[in-house]
């Protein structure tokens, strides 16, 4: 998952963008940037990998220059990780465009050939956002005069639904133009755009992956952006909104509830933590009516994201709710870090068990969700050396069996514990005493329960149904190839930092 951002002012908007990173930061960790348009028309850009305090120094700060830019965080799904694959990217015809995406695109690789032979576009990194880039931009050079009319964005902006497939929520800028900013038609990652008066009267415009960017930034939120439509914020501050794909539907991603984003977001009408509550009412009164015989003394969350469904599923069961772990403070998600090896090595670093609240216990940990099971197989280990007598474990998110195509890094199924695995198997890989999933209808309706309009989720990870229907085995397969984490490694190792284009050095 990425995280987007795009401020329209009339201030300097560097600082306004850095601190809107810094609360998308637990999007991805990997990679950040930032581009503004100078009073000149010229985009400042400093892009590198690294978290955002690492990333921008005093002198990059003083030279992102303007009163409109954009940002990102990156968590690779596609391409490398090398820097030059960080974002946002920019194309220089027409008029000069940048554009920073979240999400993954299922037909990234026609769309580059198609690119090449019929646009004369030649695509230098293995980034699907820089295909997605010229594509748009490919789109917008139809029109050829200056400046464009918002009708003529609005219709580039409908031809890259027609040809784009897969994940997309994107902020972009045109000099001369302004910033534009759209969602796929399926709205499968969130995008929420707010509102700012200044003393004068003018409105400012934000919109950011997650509604907690514009909260931070004193934004009032308007609304989300919806599946399929663009928003357009002219130089001068002038809105437009248009539905820009024929048959939108609202398909918003399940995980984003059970993982990815802020508890103080709302994503579609729906609180992210109150549909984490929900998650532990229903799985608590799951454990309730089939571990009857349990003996559970404590509940014990793992922290960070699991907190808030742990207390309730406490309460639920009338057991005391411990914080048995301590999470070191300076150690982020391990689950988006690329690489087991440093996935693995970060659990351990990142929490130390509370031994006075393991000792001659018998404990039920509870996580938000158990992927490859990292997590899982080491935290039962150090329940266990801290004195626990029994380690149940429960997962607010069901089994999760199938990749992910649509911007979460889960390229192959074999990386995954419960592919092709049942709850018992799973149980003695990781070693509880008991374990239990939450059902996914339960799941659903926790979330759904705030906005019944929703009615599909995408929640492939779980049934193995791709919203976009263009995902089949062949496909999967080539992912798989392109992007396990041998795969990756390697590509890693023959990297070249910092280079735009591939240098022997
Ligand atoms: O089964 P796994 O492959 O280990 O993945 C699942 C775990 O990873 C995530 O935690 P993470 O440390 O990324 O972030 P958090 O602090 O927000 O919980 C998630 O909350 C689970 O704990
Ligand atoms: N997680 C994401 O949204 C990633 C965006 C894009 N596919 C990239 O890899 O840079
Ligand atoms: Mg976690």
């Amino acid at each position: 998952m990425c995280g987007i951002v795009g401020i329209t002012g009339f201030m300097p908007v560097n600082q306004s963008i850095y601190d809107a990173l810094t609360v998308l930061q637990h999007r991805g960790q990997d990679a950040a940037g930032i581009v503004t348009i100078d009073a000149l028309n010229c985009f400042r850009l400093r892009k590198a990998n690294g978290l955002v305090s690492d990333v921008f120094e005093a002198r990059h700060m003083q030279r992102l220059q303007g009163n409109m830019g954009i940002g990102h965080v990156r968590y690779p799904t596609a391409g490398s990780s090398s820097a030059s694959e960080a974002q946002p990217f920019y194309v220089n015809s027409p008029y000069g465009i940048t554009l920073a995406h979240n999400g993954n695109l299922t037909n990234a690789h026609e769309l580059r050939k198609q690119l090449f032979e019929s646009g004369r576009r030649h695509v230098n990194t293995t980034s699907d956002s820089e295909i997605l880039l010229n594509i748009f931009a490919q789109e917008l050079d139809r029109f050829q005069h200056y400046p464009l009319e918002a009708e003529n964005i609005f219709a580039a902006v409908a031809a890259v639904h027609q040809k784009v497939r897969g994940a997309y929520a994107v902020v972009s800028m045109i000099i001369g133009h302004g910033m534009v900013a759209f969602r796929d038609p399926n709205g499968i990652r969130p995008l929420v755009i707010g509102k700012r008066a200044m003393a004068d009267g003018r409105i400012e415009y934000m919109v950011a992956s997650e509604s907690v960017a514009l909260d931070t930034l004193g934004f009032e939120f308007l609304r989300d952006v919806a599946p399929g439509e663009a928003v357009y914020i002219t130089e001068k501050g002038q809105l437009s909104t248009r539905q820009c794909a024929e048959n939108p539907k609202s398909n918003p991603c399940l995980f984003e509830y059970v993982y990815f984003a802020r508890p103080d977001s709302f994503i579609d009408k729906i609180s992210v933590y109150s549909a984490r509550v929900r998650m532990g009412t229903k799985l608590g009164a799951k454990i309730a009516r089939e571990w009857e015989d349990l003996d559970i003394d404590v509940v014990i969350p793992i922290p960070e994201t699991s907190c808030d469904i742990a207390l309730e599923i406490a309460g639920i069961l009338n057991k005391p709710y411990r914080q048995g772990f301590v999470k070191n403070r300076y150690v982020g998600r391990t689950f988006i870090m690329p690489g087991q090896h440093l996935r693995r090595s970060a659990v351990r670093r990142k929490l130390n068990a509370n031994r006075a609240e393991f000792r001659d216990k018998n404990v039920l940990l509870v996580d938000d969700s158990i992927v490859r099971g990292t997590t899982s197989e080491q935290i039962i280990e150090m329940a266990r050396e801290a004195g626990a007598k029994k380690v149940y474990l429960a997962s607010a998110a069901p089994e999760i069996r199938f990749p992910n195509v649509y911007g979460i890094d889960m390229p192959s199924a074999t990386e995954l514990i419960a592919h092709g695995r049942e709850v018992e198997e799973i149980r003695q890989i990781i070693g509880a005493d008991a374990l239990i999933f939450q059902d996914l209808d339960d799941l659903i309706e926790a979330v759904r329960e705030e906005n019944p309009d929703i009615a599909q989720f995408e929640c492939s990870v779980f049934n193995g149904i791709y919203v976009t229907k263009d995902v089949d085995q062949q496909y999967l397969e080539y992912l798989q190839s392109l992007r396990n984490d041998d795969a990756k490694a390697l590509a890693r190792q023959n990297e070249v930092e910092n280079l735009e284009m591939h240098n022997e050095g």
